[in-house]
């Protein structure tokens, strides 16, 4: 598989304190789907934010083997890097199609279009709401807009914050089948961070067990495909944190 992806040593330190993401290192490959599981606190938000380029960080981060450590997060996003964050972030008071837009603003505007016409295309439930205000959505409809407006940008690489928070399980059943999709459909890479435990495994290839920022565990989604074997991991690794 070839690697799209590499974190080298790295470390988040937020203002004088111990770091909060210390010395990680993994790879992500081209259409592969990574978890990051952890305990809150655990420090896999600000590994999404030093990828993105929205915290500063120390060591390397390589992406198709060139180092963009230095690059801002505008120039990460040109080169495919795109990150959904916790909470989402739509802006409610613009229309569904008008958040879509945002999402494709480096993009000419034919291609952008395409796009979101794509996106539409695989989110009917927000197809239908296009010139609502998206305020109006419910909160999985929220969800498949901020998914939607990450991958209008036509990202290789999707960091995908929690995309359950806060969901009832139907509607995290609908955002993580529209995930299968896009998975079975394109050569999409994504780093997950999330708690549900059983939906990860639905959709990722490997897991990083994530303690007190740093990586104290890994395994391949397929070890792990029992619910034993699951439990077995979560004790070794995270204990009762989890
Ligand atoms: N902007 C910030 N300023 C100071 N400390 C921060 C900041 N963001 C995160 N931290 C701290 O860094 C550590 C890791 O936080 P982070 O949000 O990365 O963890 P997480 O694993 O994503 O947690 P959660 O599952 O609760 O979202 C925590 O101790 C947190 O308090």
């Amino acid at each position: 598989m070839t690697e799209l992806l590499r974190v080298a040593d790295l470390s988040v330190t937020y203002g004088s304190g111990a770091p909060s993401v210390n010395r990680i290192s993994f790879t992500v490959g081209e259409g592969s789907v990574v978890a990051l599981l952890g305990a809150n606190g655990a420090g896999k938000s600000s590994i999404m934010k030093a990828v993105s380029g929205l915290t500063p960080s120390s060591g390397a981060v390589l992406f198709n083997g060139q180092d963009i450590g230095a690059l801002p997060a505008r120039a990460r996003v040109a080169k495919g890097i795109v990150y959904v964050p916790e909470g989402r972030e739509i802006v409610g008071e613009l229309t569904v199609r008008e958040n879509l837009i945002l999402g494709g603003y480096q993009k000419a505007a034919a291609e952008r279009k395409r796009r979101i016409d794509m996106v539409l295309d695989l989110f009917p439930e927000i197809a239908e709401k296009v010139d609502r205000q998206a305020w109006r959505l419910s909160g999985g409809e929220q969800q498949m807009l901020a998914i939607g407006r990450g991958l209008v940008a036509d990202p290789k690489l999707l960091l995908l914050d929690e995309p359950s928070l806060g969901l009832a399980p139907l509607l995290v059943r609908r955002v993580f089948d529209r995930l299968a999709t896009i998975r079975e459909e394109s050569e999409l890479a994504i780093v997950l961070v999330e708690q549900n435990l059983a939906v990860t495994m639905r959709l990722c290839d490997e897991l990083h067990f994530l303690r007190g920022g740093r990586i104290v565990g890994h395994r391949r989604a397929e070890d792990l495909k029992d619910e034993a074997a699951r439990q077995q991991a979560i004790d070794a690794y995270l204990g009762a944190a989890a």
